[in-house]
């Protein structure tokens, strides 16, 4: 997401590093830029202007440090505005009532509010180990009730029957009561979409409002609509009091500008966004995060807060060492491979590491997957220590038994290991830049210190795995 957008602000960025001094000069030139990025990215034009505004009054006259440029001076002053533009922090449910806690889903049709009704229930149940009541309260659309059953069977949430004739108000009655009785902690109401905002909508909502006093009112928006979805938002803080808003298809929203004028607009937080169709596709939304995205820094802070969590120092160190003397091998892959899956997937770490956008172009293109770790996992799993050490001692007959449809080959696994290679060299390419202590400095932050080990471990380079000789391995799928 906000691919062009940061794409342009850091070409502006790029202008103003090296410069001596920052004058009222300088800094009104990158605005300039900076406006026509913002609206191109379809922020809110007033939004923009009380951005610019604020930024130039907080970026003109200030002292440059001295340790740093007159650029990174205005990329952390935009950074800060932009976060304070989001919402400063994340904003988790508010679930903290007398059980059960009401959480109503409003939005137009399509929105994908049903879907991420599901999502958000699957998130309480598997993460927070509540359990959770759906109900759909939509009777204007014919499927809209089962839609929902049978997202509540695909994970184990339960549904409301369904009672044939019943209006949204009775529905919500009912739903509210089986909820008490039966001891659920969170009741999810998923309020009928329509086309366009009109009053019956808004009426309707306000009734089921009334009759369940909800404990979060969550607006769902469609990201890809930009300053629509700004607009929708609006009309609905109008009429109902929203404590938060959703923004779906995230996945797909190249430009941004939804969520930037999102907050300003509405002064709702942001809490979640949807990243995908599956029902695991939605995260909540870190402003910080998001902004340091924006200005292309890569979102380097998420991935120093993942690495700590899941890296250990001293084994990375080991590993970087072991790398080193090209003593590097299977068994240390498979655990390398361990800890990419703790940090969110290949895909995951490629988002966050300046310069590897294609490569992460070509795990959404399909031709590399986090399943392909598991794969490779299972292989690894099944070879001897001596065939570990010397992958060419494999036989053809060795097997693996994959789920079906995968589809993976071992021409598709030592794609991985040349992917791997490729990451190892744009981590030696951000070493050389100044490594990621430079881009921590830049962003705020404090470098973490985990963070030399994780650039070894990857960017070691030296003693690179051998791939595994063509057609060692047979795959069977799984009925
Ligand atoms: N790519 C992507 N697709 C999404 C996301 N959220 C929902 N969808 C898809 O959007 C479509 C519409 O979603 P629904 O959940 O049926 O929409 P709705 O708002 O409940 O629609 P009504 O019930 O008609 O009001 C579905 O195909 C979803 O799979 C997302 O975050 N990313």
């Amino acid at each position: 997401m906000f691919d062009s957008l940061s794409d342009r602000l850091g070409g502006v960025f790029a202008a103003l590093r090296g410069r001596g001094a920052l004058n009222e000069a300088d800094v009104r030139a990158a605005m300039r830029e900076v406006r026509i990025a913002l609206l191109e990215a379809d922020v809110a034009l007033p939004v923009v202007r009380s951005f610019v505004d604020s930024v130039t009054e907080k970026a003109v006259g200030q002292n440059v440090l001295r340790s740093i440029t007159p650029g990174q001076q205005v990329v952390k002053i935009v950074n800060d505005a932009l976060v304070d533009m989001l919402g400063s922090d994340t904003a988790d449910l508010e679930l903290d009532v007398t059980p059960p806690a009401i959480i109503m889903m409003v939005g137009l049709q399509g929105s994908g509010k049903t879907t991420t009704t599901a999502k958000i229930a699957k998130r309480l149940t598997e993460k927070d180990r509540k359990k959770v009541l759906m109900a759909s309260l939509d009777v204007n659309r014919p499927a809209a009730q089962e839609q929902l059953a049978v997202l509540g069977s695909q994970i184990n949430v339960a549904t409301l029957p369904v009672v044939a004739g019943q209006q949204p108000v009775e529905i919500a009655r009912r739903a509210l009561n089986a909820a008490r009785l039966q001891g659920y902690d969170v009741l999810m109401l998923d309020t009928a979409g329509r086309l366009h905002v009109d009053q019956a909508l808004m009426d309707e909502m306000r009734a089921v409002s009334d009759v369940s006093s909800p404990a979060e009112t969550l607006l769902v928006v469609d990201a890809l609509t930009g300053q629509d979805a700004v607009n929708v938002a609006k009309s609905f803080t109008d009429q109902v009091s929203l404590t938060g808003v959703i923004l779906t298809r995230m996945d797909g929203d190249a430009r941004g500008g939804a969520a930037l004028s999102m907050r300003a607009v509405t002064g709702k937080p942001i809490k979640f966004v949807g990243t995908g169709e599956k029902l695991d596709g939605l995260e909540l939304f870190h402003p910080s995060r998001v902004a340091g995205r924006i200005l292309g820094m890569g979102d380097v802070v998420s991935l120093v807060e993942r690495a700590a969590e899941s890296i250990q120092v001293e084994d990375a160190e080991a590993m970087a060492a072991k790398m080193a003397k090209g003593q590097f091998d299977l068994n240390d892959l498979r655990q390398q491979l361990a800890q990419m899956q703790k940090m969110g997937g290949l895909g995951a770490l490629a988002g966050m590491i300046p310069g590897m956008k294609k490569a992460q172009a070509a795990m959404a293109s399909g031709a590399v997957s986090d399943k392909m770790l598991i794969h490779m996992d299972a292989m690894i799993g099944s070879m001897t220590a001596k065939e570990r050490a010397k992958p060419e001692l494999l036989q053809a007959k060795r097997k693996i038994r994959i789920a079906k449809g995968s589809g993976t080959t071992v021409q598709d696994v030592n794609k991985l290991l040349k992917m791997h290679q490729e990451m190892a060299t744009a981590m030696k390419k951000l070493k050389k830049m100044g490594g990621m202590k430079a881009l921590m400095g830049m962003m705020g932050g404090g470098a973490g210190g985990g963070l030399g080990g994780l650039a070894g471990m990857l960017g070691g380079g030296g003693g690179m795995p051998p791939v595994f000789p063509a057609n060692s391995f047979q795959f069977h799928e799984l009925t």
